[in-house]
């Protein structure tokens, strides 16, 4: 076949040259029930190409729930894995995913969906964890990568992600590599430290964050990789909502509570490494930020937005290191057109080390991210609606949270339902599924206030809470149920941390069974 003169320019080891195919020529190596890794986190450096064939191979050929696979990526894949997921094409699916429909197919029970925290998810899946169920000793069949160039040892550059692929390259059985020429190469972004399990693993040796002690790019046995094909679409990432009266409510607060850890020595004036999870409030925080005037921050994190680059360009921000470069197609562009610039001042290393808890607690990181809902003693659910149903996943809230050294969770106080407006209290009595717990967090905001729980108890933390945090619509509804708790556990000489059990759950089945958590009153207790 003609290899391009595009992909010629990015192949620097001439043995692949001989490998390079067309991605439906590999269609037939696919088979129902095989264990396949992706590249890519947040969805970007996601393959495209191959995925897409076997798409039109399972629509050609009726092959809806017919061919379907195990899959794993480092965190979110792109466009394909939601083709994926309605052609039924994904039997189990690990471990952060993003999309309606692939949230839709775990939810309606056809995909075994298993969250586990991003740090920790490649390694377990290194160790055999994920695949006791195989016989034939294998841990992935293939493992499908996004290359922006390849070295002249064979090694594999990744483009806007390094995720967990160098855990998966390490236990795949073949590698198929994409090689993204419409993609700008990404080479010298990238830090990678190859997996090394117990009892030989040695302490990463990271004690700033423009630290790099890693190899460039992911070295691979060029037996493994039996073939190249060339990608030329590029990933697509949505814009962010602008930033709103409540998220700049947020920002506004978290400033001001910097400003005074500042104050009383308890933060450097340049604070310390900033990590911010992913969304639109998360992206208007970091926003905020670049109005505040803070000088010399770093980042160490595991997604960039686009808001990280309004801090570099006026000049807040020395150094970010990521897992994943997630910027719109806007933001990609600033990136490449001042591309010495950023070159200097950016990393990508593995989800094993960005979100690695030892360098979370050692670098001291500000660790910042959105609930679904938190509690009022300060447990956050991030993942289950009710309970129940699936949204993103884990992802790495809880790596950062249960490490950091200020963690700190932000969200709006009410959200909306279809017939109110404030239909959803973000503060509630107790929380239905559990992430983050009490010992975990230290700060709540929404943009009614900043609640700052450290040290304080659980009664003093439920007061702080819903006073600082709560929506109007839900402060008294919230304090009759402390104040009731209260009464009633004395009884029972429980009083650490009060609840009745009767009505904990009352705001989340209102909710379902009324579309508002807005509660006509608590139920008696004796
Ligand atoms: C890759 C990474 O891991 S980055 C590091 C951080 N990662 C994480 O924190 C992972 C977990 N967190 C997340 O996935 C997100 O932050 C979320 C979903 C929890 C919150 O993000 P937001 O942008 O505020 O979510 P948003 O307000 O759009 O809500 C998402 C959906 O959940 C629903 N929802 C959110 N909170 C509630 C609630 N308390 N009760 C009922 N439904 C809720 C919303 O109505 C919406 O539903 P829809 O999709 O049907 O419209």
């Amino acid at each position: 076949m003609t290899i391009s003169q595009a992909l010629k320019e990015r192949i620097r080891y001439a043995p692949y040259l001989a490998k390079v195919r067309e991605p439906h020529e590999l269609v037939s190596l696919f088979k129902n029930g095989q264990y396949l890794g992706w590249s890519g986190f947040t969805g970007v450096g996601t393959p495209k190409a191959v995925p897409q064939a076997i798409i039109s191979h399972v629509e050609k050929n009726n092959l809806q729930g017919k061919l379907r696979f195990n899959l794993f990526v480092g965190a979110s894949a792109g466009p394909e894995e939601e083709a994926w997921a309605n052609h039924d094409m994904i039997i189990k699916r690990a471990p952060h995913q993003v999309g309606k429909p692939i949230a839709k197919a775990i939810n309606a029970g056809r995909i075994n969906f298993f969250d586990k925290h991003l740090s920790m998810f490649p390694q377990d899946l290194t160790y055999g964890f994920y695949t006791r169920e195989r016989t034939d000793g294998k841990i992935l069949d293939y493992m499908i990568i996004e290359a922006t160039a390849i070295k002249e040892d064979g090694s594999i550059v990744p483009g806007p992600s390094v995720g967990g692929s160098p855990e998966f390259i390490s236990v795949a059985d073949k590698v198929i590599v994409e090689v993204n020429t419409a993609t700008p190469s990404f080479e010298g972004l990238h830090d990678i430290d190859m997996p090394v399990n117990p009892p030989y693993r040695k302490p990463y040796p990271y004690v700033k964050v423009n630290d790099k002690c890693g190899v460039d790019s992911i070295p691979v046995d060029p037996e493994k990789v039996i073939a190249i094909v060339e990608s030329t679409t590029r990933d697509k990432v949505p814009p962010n909502s602008p930033s709103d009266e409540m998220s700049r409510g947020i920002a506004s607060h978290l400033v001001e509570f910097f400003r005074n850890e500042v104050n009383h020595g308890r933060l450097p004036e340049t604070l310390l490494p900033l990590q911010s999870g992913i969304g639109n409030i998360a992206n208007a925080v970091i926003e905020g930020l670049a109005t505040a005037n803070f000088k010399h921050l770093n980042v160490w994190t595991e997604v960039l937005q686009d808001s990280f680059l309004d801090l570099f360009e006026n000049g807040s921000l020395d150094y970010a290191t990521a897992t994943s470069i997630r910027l719109t197609e806007n933001g990609f562009k600033r990136v490449f057109n001042n591309w010495d610039s950023f070159k200097s001042k950016l990393c990508l290393r593995s989800q094993v080390v960005s979100n690695n808890p030892e360098l979370i607690r050692r670098l001291g990181v500000i660790a910042m991210n959105t609930p679904v809902e938190v509690d009022i003693y300060a447990h956050a659910n991030s993942t289950n609606v009710n309970g129940s149903r699936m949204l993103n996943g884990l992802g790495g809230s809880a790596d950062f949270l249960r490490n950091a050294k200020i963690s700190i969770m932000h969200a709006p106080s009410a959200r909306p339902t279809k017939i109110d407006p404030t239909g959803i209290s973000s503060i509630v009595p107790m929380v239905p599924h559990v992430d983050q717990t009490e010992h975990d967090l230290d700060v709540i905001v929404t943009e009614q206030g900043l609640a700052d729980l450290r040290g304080l108890s659980p009664k003093e933390r439920a007061r702080e809470i819903i006073k600082q945090c709560a929506h109007p619509d839900y402060k008294d509804l919230l304090i009759e149920y402390v104040q009731r708790s209260e009464h009633y556990c004395e009884k029972k000489n429980s009083l650490h941390e009060p609840h009745m059990l009767k009505n904990a759950f009352k705001f989340h089945t209102n909710l379902m069974e009324k579309g508002t958590m807005k509660i006509e009153g608590w139920d008696p207790i004796d």
